[in-house]
C-alpha cells in the first residue's frame, strides 16, 4: 500500500496523562476507538484534528506530518457547537466550505440529508433542536465533507436506529477511500463495517 493511504502515529503522548507513548497506523476504512470513559478517545481524535497538540510523538499523514490545521481532516465532534442562531444549513455549508478539495457535487450533499432524515429541519436554528437531531447536522456535514481522514466522536449516541443504519452505510461508502476513526462505546452498529478496533487503556 501506497504510504499515502497511511494515517500514522508515533509515541504520541497526549496533555492530562491519558495517552501516552500511542505508536498506531491507519489505511483507509473504518477504525474504532474504544476504551472506559476518561481513557482518552476524545483528545486523541482532538490530537488528529489538531485541536489538542500532542506532548509527544509525531503524527503523519502519507510521507508528511500532518500540519495543525488541515483541509484533509475533518472532525465531527461529540457535542454541537454552542451557536444555537445557526441555521442547520448554514452550519453544513460553512464546515464544506473548508474542504475545497473534497467537495462532493450537491446532489450527493441532498443525499445524505435525505438519508439522515434532516430535509425537514434545514432552515432551523441549531439551537432549537434535539440532541440527536443536531448530531446529525454534524455527521452530515462530515460526510458532505469528506476529506482524506474522517473522524467521528460518539456517532450514534442520541440517534434513532433507522439513522444509525443509514450512517453506517454512507461510512460503508468511503471505506476504499478514506481513513475513518470512530470514537464509540457502542459497537454493535459498527460490527459488519469495522476494518480495526483500537482499544486504548
Ligand atoms: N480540557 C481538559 N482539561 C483537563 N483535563 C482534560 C481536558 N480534556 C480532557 N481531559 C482529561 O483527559 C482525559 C481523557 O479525556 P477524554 O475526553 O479524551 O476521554 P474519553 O475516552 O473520550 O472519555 P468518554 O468515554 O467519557 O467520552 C480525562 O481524564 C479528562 O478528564
Amino acid at each position: 500500500m501506497n504510504n499515502v493511504d497511511l494515517l500514522r502515529l508515533d509515541a504520541i503522548t497526549l496533555p492530562f496523562g491519558a495517552v501516552r507513548e500511542l505508536a498506531c497506523t491507519f489505511r483507509p476504512g473504518v477504525h474504532l476507538v474504544v476504551g472506559p470513559n476518561g481513557v482518552g478517545k476524545t483528545s486523541l481524535l482532538r490530537a488528529i484534528a489538531g485541536a489538542l497538540p500532542p506532548i509527544g510523538g509525531t503524527i503523519q499523514l502519507g510521507d508528511g506530518p500532518l500540519p495543525k490545521r488541515s483541509d484533509r481532516v475533518v472532525l465531527a465532534p461529540g457535542a454541537s457547537p454552542a451557536l444555537p442562531w445557526l441555521r442547520a444549513e448554514l452550519l453544513i455549508d460553512f464546515v464544506v466550505s473548508l474542504y475545497p478539495l473534497s467537495r462532493r457535487d450537491a446532489g450527493y450533499g441532498s443525499q445524505v440529508v435525505r438519508k439522515l432524515h434532516l430535509s425537514g429541519i434545514m432552515e432551523a436554528p441549531m439551537g432549537t433542536l434535539s440532541a440527536g437531531m443536531a448530531k446529525k447536522v454534524l455527521l452530515a456535514a462530515t460526510l458532505i465533507a469528506a476529506p482524506t481522514v474522517m473522524l467521528f466522536d460518539e456517532p450514534v449516541n442520541e440517534i434513532d436506529a433507522e439513522s444509525r443504519e443509514a450512517l453506517v452505510s454512507l461510512l460503508a461508502d468511503y471505506r476504499s477511500d478514506r481513513i475513518m476513526l470512530v470514537a464509540t462505546h457502542h459497537l454493535a452498529p459498527f460490527r459488519d463495517v469495522a476494518t480495526s478496533t483500537l482499544a486504548l487503556g
